[in-house]
């Protein structure tokens, strides 16, 4: 993939809180594909360039500066695919700048944005160069860009090649009202036409899998209820959508008449059926990944407070029995990997003061707490490092086509976080938060357990101990057409797909 990049290369700059373009940086526990190691990782012009175990640190030659972080674990930096960052356009929901901030303040150093809740919505080439420009000189950790498959363009191939050729990763597809009247809801079929043209180019297809059976409107009981909610949009809208996916993707499968197309579900809810469905054909060697979310695997529908719609989300947290399947699914390796789907609005129209679920806007602000969130709530399902590091580095990495990012690897960009697990904190108001609008989260107020330390972008420490380096200086990520650099990108994105979704994504 292409860097858009607007900094001068790493230097005696404002895009570093370091003025170093070689250093080392040691720690007791360094996260790496080879497992946690003792050691040092050295980095210079932005690349790791050499990762040494303890032994041999002690009898090397050092050149460039050592920072020893001690015991605090040095991980890569987390790759959320799934953010609303709502620029141009809905910057008083979120934006750019506020959005990255709490990006690197949460060890999170690329992001990829979603098309929709800016306005425009990025569903054409002309809508993409709108974000492109929002994004210059205002992103502090590196973003990509999903575009819309919406009914205007599904049926119009070179209208979704315009823009795939210019530069966004994949597509994004709702079957369900997206809550933003320019991004309507796609049926099967259009999602089937997009697909056969995103199998041209090895990028992926990610969709909000509910299909609405009912009207959530039509729904009684006490809108201010979490249980009148639930029930407004039950796990049967997953399973529907889901089967008509599978029913899709089989077609994905070697010799199939969409062989080299790949399907994402976003934010899988429901451990029943629709997880059953989604494990099934994998196994079948249908072209075909999900994540979850934090939310999800923290929360449950029994402890959300009348009017607390902070919880608000679609689709709904289910009950606790659902939520520990979801665990399950996740240690074993049937959910491929996490996202935020950081999706924010304003405290009004998040309705807190009236608490009415039915009609409050959906979605979680999570963005910066997802490391910790992950932990926290993995600790006692046995969560390791490795994992973590697995579902939100090394496997979103892969499936975004991001190869060289993903691991604390040689030759990798050194994108990093450093982070303390066991130091616990409490998210109130003291605790310095970077979404732009802290009360309508749902984690406020919660104790957390694993403080990021600092944030390393591409060499750049963009982010230490509440403050952000003074420039924003991340690289916005084009995808680079077939047509302009045939094979790698195929080659790349078709072994990942083969071999790490179907092997490593655990199918
Ligand atoms: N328009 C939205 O951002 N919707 C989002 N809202 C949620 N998840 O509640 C989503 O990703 O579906
Ligand atoms: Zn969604
Ligand atoms: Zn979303």
């Amino acid at each position: 993939f292409f860097y858009l990049n607007d900094s001068s290369e790493l230097s005696l700059n404002n895009c570093s809180l370091i003025p170093y373009n070689h250093y080392w940086l040691t720690s007791k526990r360094i996260v790496t594909p080879q497992g946690v190691i003792s050691g040092a990782v050295e980095v210079k012009g932005g690349n790791v360039v050499s990762i040494v175990s303890e032994g041999d640190w002690s009898k090397k030659s050092k050149t460039g500066q050592v920072f020893d972080y001690g015991e605090a674990v040095i991980m890569p930096g987390l790759i959320d695919v799934h953010a609303h960052l709502d620029d141009p356009g809905r910057t008083e929901w979120e934006g750019f700048p506020s959005g990255t901030k709490a990006a690197a303040a949460g060890g999170v150093t690329t992001l990829i944005d979603m098309p929709l809740n800016s306005y425009p919505c990025t569903v054409s080439a002309e809508t993409l160069k709108l974000k492109l420009a929002a994004a210059e000189k205002r992103i502090h950790v590196d973003v990509g860009f999903w575009g819309g498959l919406v009914p205007e363009n599904a049926f119009n191939a070179s209208a979704l090649e315009a823009l795939l050729n210019a530069g966004v990763l994949g597509l994004k597809a709702f079957m369900c009202p997206s809550g933003i009247n320019d991004f309507p809801m796609t049926n099967s079929s259009q999602i089937k036409e997009g697909l056969s043209v995103l199998a041209k180019y090895k990028r992926p297809l990610l969709v909000h899998s509910e299909i609405q059976l009912d009207s959530p409107l039509d729904i009684e009981g006490d809108p201010r209820s979490y249980s009148t909610y639930l029930k407004s949009r039950p796990p049967s809208w997953e399973e529907a959508a889901i089967r008509e996916l599978v029913s899709v993707t089989k077609d994905t499968r070697n010799g199939g008449p969409l062989e080299g197309a790949h399907l994402h579900v976003v934010h899988l809810s429901d451990a029943s059926t629709s997880l059953d469905l989604l494990k099934e054909a994998k196994n079948k060697g249908d072209s075909i990944t999900f994540e979850t979310c934090p939310h999800y695997l923290a929360f449950s529908a029994e402890e959300i407070r009348d009017g607390d719609t902070r919880f608000k989300c679609s689709p709904p947290l289910r009950d606790a029995a659902n939520k520990e399947k979801l665990w399950e699914a996740l240690m074993e390796g049937h959910i491929d990997f996490l996202a935020s789907d950081h999706s924010p609005t304003t405290p009004e129209l998040k309705l807190l003061d009236s608490g009415n679920f039915l009609k409050a806007w959906g979605g979680v602000s999570s963005l910066q707490f997802v490391l910790p969130v992950t932990w926290t709530y993995g600790r006692k399902h046995g969560v390791t490092l490795e994992q973590v590091a697995s579902w939100w580095s090394e496997r979103p990495a892969k499936f975004a086509g991001l190869d060289s990012k993903g691991a604390i690897a040689i030759g990798n960009h050194a994108d990093i976080v450093v982070w303390k697990p066991e130091t616990e904190f409490n998210l109130n108001d003291d605790f310095p938060i970077f979404i732009k609008h802290p009360s309508i989260s749902a984690y406020l107020g919660r104790k957390l357990s694993g403080k990021v330390v600092a944030t390393f972008v591409r060499g750049n420490l963009v982010f230490e101990k509440g403050n952000h380096a003074p420039d924003a200086c991340g690289t916005r990520i084009l995808a680079t057409s077939k047509l302009n650099s045939r094979g790698r990108i195929q080659e790349i994105l078709a072994k990942a797909w083969k071999s790490g979704l179907s092997g490593v994504l655990g199918g």
